[in-house]
């Protein structure tokens, strides 16, 4: 290509002049060029656009623009120069809420706000994102960095579509941009016009462009690249992936998340976004998108959220994604790791687009599905005192409030348990569990196996009614032990387990399925074995 033999000739030339000179202070400035221009031709005899290591939030790092200096203030001057001499308007609007323009300046904003334009991709590689809109909260940001006069690779392409298409799904504008908004930004404009229409080929997609924006010209390589995967049906979108969020989860967690979220999704999906509210909930929004034939729905939202949308998802072919945003998000921890707990979007994401599945099994409780745990006595008194407004405040911690005022507490309920239809057996308890599926961090569920995903059991974990204190204290003590270490089994608590669970007593029992407060007379809790096709991490 032509601007390469330019960029190696300069390399020589530096090198010529580094040389000639004898003067300390010129031949460090040309040894400065040469190695400028020498990276710059291997950057582009290779394709390799991180040489800039652009960072995905478009920051460029200080010491790369120092080596780049003489390259970078060389390309500016040319833009600058061109800008001066081009009568095209800097931002046009191609179709419907979709513009391209040359490299956005600061002068930009202005115009970009009056016409809420709050989306930007940049496909420059060699120059930083334009601070003041990554750092202002209006706009949402994506680099794909490519070389001038280069083609971005098909995966980087379809990351931009994905992205592009999820923001107009949610009626925002985008503005997709380059240097001078002729090649790098036309190419993928084009790419998304044929994205959308099928009858349309590369030669009236980019004369579409043209009409508006007579500046801009794909060059013969880019031209032949876009029209080879035009061809190959390499540029229609997949399947929507549906997202529903619950935007007041973990105390607001997706408003925090969502745009790493969406930037890191579209890398493979192609996302539906819906949010709930007060009146329309996550099972209203799930049962929508299975009347829309999802194959793949992400929940973000906390464990209520999550069994909403699981719900509707059992004993069908739908892949369930979470991302954790609530305050226990136990499923999650099981699924994807610990490592949830202190970068939730990260291992969601990590395993999303790992594409791992797994059958996992869910219980009916009452007519309700159950993912966890079923909770009665201290696990129920736990989440009871647990508020929203302790939730947002302080996390897990409103948890463990709740959970030392229910072991203080001597409450204690006699009841009838039948597993497995089998005969009945009176006990008198003060902590109950069923688990399906539980982390070591559920405590009152870890008296004997650890309840795994696909285990196709349900495990009961009960502490039998005790006066005093003191030994409810030594029995949590003994659960803490065996919940951290798998071979010693509490002694204190008593442990079963069963496909089939029924539990009665005279009075209402209070209990907790899932985090959620109900009150029956009798709990009837079936399990369905390999029931829910969930994303896992991939091992
Ligand atoms: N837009 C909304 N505004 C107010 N409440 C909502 C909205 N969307 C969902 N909800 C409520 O949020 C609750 C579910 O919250 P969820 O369990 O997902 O999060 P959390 O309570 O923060 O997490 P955790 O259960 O882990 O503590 C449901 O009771 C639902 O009615």
């Amino acid at each position: 290509m032509f601007i390469t033999k330019y960029y190696v000739l300069a390399a020589f030339l530096s090198f010529a002049l580094a040389c000639i000179f004898d003067l300390l202070l010129l031949k460090i400035l040309f040894i400065w060029l040469t190695i400028s221009f020498a990276l710059v031709s291997i950057a582009y005899l290779f394709d390799i656009h991180s040489i800039f290591r652009k960072n995905s939030d478009g920051k460029i790092a200080w010491w790369i623009r120092w080596a780049f200096i003489p390259f970078l203030q060389g390309v500016r001057a040319y833009n600058y120069w061109a800008r001066k001499h081009d009568s095209t308007p800097p931002i046009q609007k191609i179709t419907d809420n979709l513009y391209l323009s040359r490299r956005l300046l600061s002068s930009d904003l202005e115009y970009l706000k009056s016409q809420n334009i709050d989306c930007i991709v940049d496909t420059t590689a060699e120059f930083a994102g334009l601070e003041s809109a990554m750092t202002d909260k209006h706009f949402d940001y994506l680099t794909i960095p490519v070389l001038d006069h280069k083609a971005p690779s098909l995966h980087k392409l379809r990351h931009a579509l994905n992205w592009i298409d999820t923001q107009l799904s949610q009626s925002r504008s985008v503005v997709v941009h380059c240097a001078l908004g002729r090649g790098r930004s036309v190419f993928v404009m084009a790419a998304y016009l044929l994205s959308q229409d099928s009858s349309l080929n590369v030669d009236q997609a980019l004369a579409k462009i043209h009409s508006i924006r007579q500046s801009a010209n794909l060059n013969k390589k880019q031209r032949k690249i876009l029209t080879a995967i035009s061809k190959q049906k390499k540029l229609q979108l997949s399947e929507h992936t549906w997202m529903i969020a619950n935007p007041v989860a973990g105390g607001g967690k997706w408003q925090q998340h969502q745009q790493q979220l969406i930037r890191e999704l579209t890398t493979k999906h192609r996302l539906k976004i819906k949010q709930t509210t007060p009146e329309i909930s996550a099972t209203t929004l799930a049962k929508e998108a299975k009347q829309a034939s999802a194959n793949k729905i992400i929940v973000c939202g906390g464990d209520g959220t999550v069994t909403e949308v699981a719900n509707q998802l059992t004993n069908t072919d739908i892949t369930l994604g979470i991302v954790p945003f609530g305050t226990a998000n136990a499923l999650c921890h099981v699924l994807y790791g610990l490592e949830t707990k202190f970068s939730p979007v990260k291992s969601a994401c990590q395993a999303i687009l790992g594409e791992q599945t797994q059958q996992i099994d869910t219980a009916k409780c009452n007519d309700h599905l159950m993912l966890l745990v079923m909770g009665i006595g201290f696990e129920q008194k736990m989440i009871e005192s647990a508020s929203r407004e302790t939730k947002n405040k302080h996390g897990q911690v409103a948890y463990l409030t709740g959970f030392f005022n229910a072991i203080v507490s001597d409450d204690k309920q006699t009841l009838s348990l039948i597993t497995d239809n089998g005969e009945p057996q009176e006990m008198h308890v003060q902590s109950l569990c069923v688990a399906n599926i539980a982390p070591f961090s559920t405590l009152l569920a870890q008296g004997g196996k650890r309840p795994q995903p696909n285990d196709g059991k349900l495990h009961i974990t009960y502490l039998k009614d005790t006066d005093s204190l003191t030994e409810r204290v030594l029995a949590l003590s003994d659960l803490t032990i065996s919940s951290l270490n798998e071979t010693q089994k509490a002694t204190q608590f008593q442990y079963i387990d069963a496909e089939d669970i029924q539990i009665s007593a005279d009075k209402a029992i209070q209990y907790v399925l899932d985090g959620e407060h109900y009150s029956a007379k009798k709990v009837h809790i079936k399990l369905q074995p390999a029931s829910l096709k969930v994303y896992t991490k991939k091992v």
